[in-house]
């Protein structure tokens, strides 16, 4: 794929968003053998290119991170329902699910509370 690919948009009729995800949320691979190779950086400059490259490790890294401490909390939130459900307690404690609330939209904003609402979704499924 080219830049002008990249920065156009998905290409007509591919079913994909321009963010590269298709619309049923998934990233199709680059490659044949799936690897997803290394994506383009957008420019054409070598010393921009190479820093890109080199803050794009870390920006993995940390994505990495999100996704292990995401699956944890999830598994971790879910525990806690069956521990409190078998012991003829609620599913849910709302007071609780505010005060989280409030953790992530002081710290973040409207899109700390959108964040938070996705964690507790993750580990108590829909309400
Ligand atoms: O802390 C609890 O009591 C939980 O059950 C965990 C959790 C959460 O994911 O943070 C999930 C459901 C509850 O309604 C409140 C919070």
């Amino acid at each position: 794929m080219t830049d002008v690919m990249e920065q156009s948009g998905a290409p007509a009729g591919s079913g994909a968003t321009p963010n590269g995800a298709g619309r049923d949320g998934t990233i199709a691979a680059g490659r044949p053998d799936g690897d997803p190779g290394s994506p383009v950086t957008g420019t054409q400059q070598p010393d921009a290119a190479a820093r890109i490259a080199e803050i794009r490790v870390r920006i993995d890294e940390i994505d990495r991170t999100l996704i292990e401490l995401w699956q944890e909390r999830a598994a971790l939130s879910q525990e806690v329902g069956t521990v409190r459900m078998a012991s003829g307690g609620t599913r849910l404690v709302l007071s609780r699910e505010q005060a989280i609330l409030e953790r992530f939209r002081s710290a973040l904003g409207a899109d700390g509370t959108q964040l938070a609402l996705l964690l507790l979704r993750a580990g108590r499924g829909p309400l």
